[in-house]
Formats: C-alpha cells, structure tokens, sequence
C-alpha cells in the first residue's frame, strides 16, 4: 500500500508543484496519475522513492514513512521505469537487467540466469538481445529491458513515469497489454505517470485527473469518469477518449466499448 498524506512540495525558486494531495494506492492495484504537463505528476511519483521529499506531509509505504527509509536501499526495493528508459548505455542489455542483483550481491551467473527470465517475461528473445547494447534496440525493446531491469530485484512498487511516451502507437498499445499481462500475473502496487487518457483508462484501477498543483480535479475508475466527469475540466480533458467509445450488442446487453473492443459498461449504466 502506498498512502501520499497530504504531502506538499515547494521547491527552492518557490515553485509550488504540489498544493496539498492525498491518495492511497491499496496493494496489488494500479494507480494512474492522470494529467497535462507540469502539473506535478512526476514531484509526487518521486516522493515515492525519495527522489523528492515533500515539504511537508508524508508518504507512507505499508506502515513506514518514506523519509524514514534509507533512500538508496528504498530505490533498490522500488522498480523505476522512466520516458528513456534510462538504459546504461556501455552495458549490455543482461547486465542493464542484472544491475540491482549485483549489487545486492547475486553471483553473476544467477543475476544473469534471472536477466534472461526476466527479458522473457516482458516479451523480448533472451537469446538474440541480451548480450546487445541499448543502441543496438528499437525504442521499444528498450522500453521493455526497463521494464524488466525495474522488476529485477522483485519488487512490491512500480514506479512508471511515461514509461511508453517515447515510442508510436503501435508499438505503445503492445506495451500497454503486456504490462497488463504481467501485471495479471505478477500483481505489483503500481503508480504509474501519464498524460494520455487512453492508456489512463486501460491501465489505472483508479485513476486521478490532476490539474495544477497536482489538485485533484477528479477520481475514480475509467467507467466512472467516463459517465460522471467531475466539472468542465474533466470532461474537455477525456473529451477525445470519450468520443471513440461506441456501443455493440453483447449478449442482448448494450455495452459500452473502447476502440480496442475493451468492454467499459453497460450503457443502462451510462444513462445521465
Ligand atoms: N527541481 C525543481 N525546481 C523547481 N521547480 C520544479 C522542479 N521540478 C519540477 N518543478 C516544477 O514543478 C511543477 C511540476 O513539475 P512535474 O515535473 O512534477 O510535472 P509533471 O506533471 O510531471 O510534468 P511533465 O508531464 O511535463 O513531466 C512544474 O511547474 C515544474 O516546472
């Protein structure tokens, strides 16, 4: 479980990124910030795994305050996926993978062994990619050794922030049903940072649209956002999301469904 309490960051030139914000990922859930740039979404992402320290307020991992924790012990039990990936670039994608085992101690070879099953488990050919440079991937196949270097020391936490912003859409849908997938396998507490409402929706349990300040203008599941937004504000911000829903027949039932045939309600549901 990941509780932000009503955690405030002012940085030192006196910007306020975060006004006053209070969440609580429960475990095993997917929390979406939802929001356009600037709005504080990457200043709460960080207060996570102390990258940042709130000016005030608090946030608590389990029953632990963060700033109570070793940031450097925190940052190795925390799985970070970034924009870039964030790959070391004269190292190999297994040893990119391997890095936190090693040095927590791994022998090389088990660090290896687990490298290899982990670059499986985000589907990517072990065989054929490990012993290549990140310059030697595609964008994404770079995204996913991330994704497999944040999940390598078996993490409770994932921290993704636009973990798939940097890649087309294509290729950025395949990474979103993968990470479903390993997700419906692996059931980490995720936080995971986004400016797109359609993968917002795909990806979040609950999702917050934020606004500035990282005020939240709104929360809850796709369904309910999408039926109720909150204000003016919300509606305008998943406008375009809402226009590509269209209705089928299932059943007899008329659904509510996504332009990826993803199921979202029932219309009766949807009525108002
Ligand atoms: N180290 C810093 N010093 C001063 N201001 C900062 C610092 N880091 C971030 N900010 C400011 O805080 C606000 C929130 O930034 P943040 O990076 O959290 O937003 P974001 O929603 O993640 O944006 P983006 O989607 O563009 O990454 C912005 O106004 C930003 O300029």
């Amino acid at each position: 479980m990941i509780r932000f309490d009503h955690v405030h960051k002012r940085f030192p030139d006196g910007t306020v990124a975060v006004a006053d914000f209070s969440l609580e990922v429960p475990s095993h859930q997917v929390g979406v910030l939802l929001g356009s740039s600037g709005c504080g979404k990457t200043t709460l992402l960080r207060m996570v795994n102390r990258m940042v320290d709130p000016t005030s307020g608090a946030v608590w991992i389990d029953d632990v305050k963060a700033t109570d924790l070793d940031p450097v012990a925190l940052r190795r039990r925390i799985g970070y996926v970034m924009q870039s990936a964030g790959l070391l670039p004269h190292r190999t994608v297994a040893d990119n993978v391997a890095t936190v085992p090693l040095l927590e101690g791994a022998d090389r070879r088990t660090a290896h062994r687990r490298a290899h099953e982990l670059l499986e488990l985000v589907g990517l050919d072990a065989g054929s990619l490990a012993r290549r440079y990140p310059s030697q991937l595609s964008g994404g196949q770079r995204q996913r050794v991330g994704v497999a270097r944040a999940l390598a020391s078996d993490p409770n936490i994932l921290l993704m922030d636009e973990p798939f912003g940097a890649v087309d859409p294509v290729v950025r849908r395949d990474l979103q049903h993968e990470l479903l997938r390993i997700q419906s396998e692996l059931g980490k507490t995720i936080v995971f940072v986004t400016h797109d409402v359609d993968e917002a929706f795909l990806l979040g349990d609950e999702i917050l649209v934020l606004r500035t300040g990282a005020e939240i203008a709104q929360s809850g599941t796709a369904e309910q956002i999408m039926a109720h937004p909150a204000d003016d504000f919300v509606a305008e911000f998943i406008g375009g999301a809402r226009r590509r829903l269209h209705t089928e027949d299932r059943d007899g039932v008329l659904a509510v469904v996504d332009a990826d045939g993803r199921l979202t309600g029932y219309a009766e549901d949807w009525a108002g």
